[in-house]
């Protein structure tokens, strides 16, 4: 594994002594300083340094030392990507990676010794995260970090973005209700998929065009290339539609017709037809309903496989589990919900969910 590692003069011995084992164990170590422990040195400059390197994909890992290790996590938790956590003992390191997807261990060299701190990062690194319930909690986090530093995308992993506008949860809340009938659900799905569109199409690559207003010429923004295709999964995915063309109405249309098997939740596919030039326009893949994933990692695989390049799916409810499954099948892909939803119930029904997307919309149940 590829590890950023980092100390202050307090942390340096504990941090050396730590390099050493870990290059010994085969993992590749860059190693961002200090390389004293005679000369003070102020640890914010490395814990930035190191945390920048994770977040930026450079390291799949960082390790920061300091006396206590508070100041380095306290530091590294400043940059966004990055989810220090201090673990002075084993058991929290394995918590730190299973329940909270620590990509940054911080150790105190003043309270643990050389040994302590090989055991502890040993464990850290062969830990895996659990998922499921703190796959929804840790979005939390990132949902909250996306809306204090909104730029932080740059990274190629694919985001999980909730959109809780008020007036999104006011109408999910709606369609929620089982006793909504049809023609308001239908309603409501498109109204909710029309207010999506502005921040799935934020980062949209503009071109400056001179333009000629009745007063004055002036520099104006047009957007670039060959622009969108936005991909329904049939049939549920057929609500939304309407809702996005209306914003973006130049926008192409495919369709994907996937159904889940109801015994294995495995998607069948019995249908596909895509613009053919979908390789040069960015895809964004509509289903209301992301349970298992199973169905949408289908759908992306499909329009990959097809040529396209940058994928977008964009659901009105999204289950832990389908984010989990469809960003390990597809990492670069970011996933818009407008609410994540607690669990997955026996019969892969999102829970509490809306019920059976594509029976409410069409009115079939
Ligand atoms: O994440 P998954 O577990 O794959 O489940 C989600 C899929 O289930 C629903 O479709 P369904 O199979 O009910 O077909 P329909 O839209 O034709 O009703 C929904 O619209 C998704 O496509
Ligand atoms: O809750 C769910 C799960 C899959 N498909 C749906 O329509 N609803």
């Amino acid at each position: 594994m590829k590890i950023a590692i980092g100390s202050d003069h307090a942390g340096f011995p504990v941090k050396s002594a730590l390099k050493a084992h870990l290059c010994e164990k085969g993992h590749e170590v860059i190693d961002f300083g200090t390389d004293s422990d005679s000369v003070s040195c102020d640890y914010p400059d490395v814990a930035f340094a190191v945390a920048q390197s994770v977040a930026a994909r450079e390291a799949e890992r960082g390790i920061l030392v300091c006396g206590s290790g508070i100041g380095m996590s306290i530091a590294a938790n400043k940059v966004p990507g990055a989810y220090a956590a201090l673990c002075n003992t084993p058991e929290l390191a394995v918590l730190s990676r299973q329940h909270n997807n620590a990509n940054i261990l911080s150790l105190g060299g003043r309270i643990i010794s050389e040994l302590q701190a090989y055991e502890i990062a040993d464990l850290w690194l062969d830990t895996n995260f659990k998922g499921n319930r703190h796959e929804r909690r840790v979005s939390k986090i990132k949902q909250f970090e996306e809306k204090l530093a909104p730029t932080y995308s740059s990274s190629g992993e694919g985001r999980i973005v909730i959109l809780d506008h008020p007036l999104v949860r006011h109408k999910v809340s709606i369609i929620r209700d089982k006793n909504t009938s049809v023609k308001e659900f239908r309603e409501l799905v498109q109204e909710i998929a029309g207010l999506m569109v502005y921040e799935i199409t934020r980062n949209l690559p503009l071109v400056k065009i001179e333009i000629e207003t009745p007063i004055e010429k002036t520099i104006g923004y047009t957007l670039e290339g060959k622009k969108l295709a936005i991909v329904p999964v049939l049939r549920a995915g057929l609500g939304m539609v309407d809702g996005i063309l209306q914003v973006i109405p130049n926008a192409k249309v495919g369709h994907i017709g996937l159904y889940r098997d109801p015994e294995t939740l495995e998607p069948v596919e019995y249908y596909c037809k895509l613009p053919s030039d979908i390789n040069e326009r960015d895809i964004f893949i509509l289903d209301p309903m992301l349970a298992t994933g199973g169905s949408a990692a289908a759908a992306i695989s499909l329009v990959k496989s097809r040529g396209a390049r940058k994928v977008t799916l964009v659901c009105l409810i999204a289950a832990p589990e389908g984010v989990e499954r469809v960003h390990q099948a597809h990492p670069d892909v970011d996933i818009y919900a407008a609410a994540l939803d607690n669990y997955l119930n026996d019969h892969g029904y999102i829970v509490p969910g809306l019920g059976d997307a594509g029976d409410r919309l069409f009115g079939t149940k």
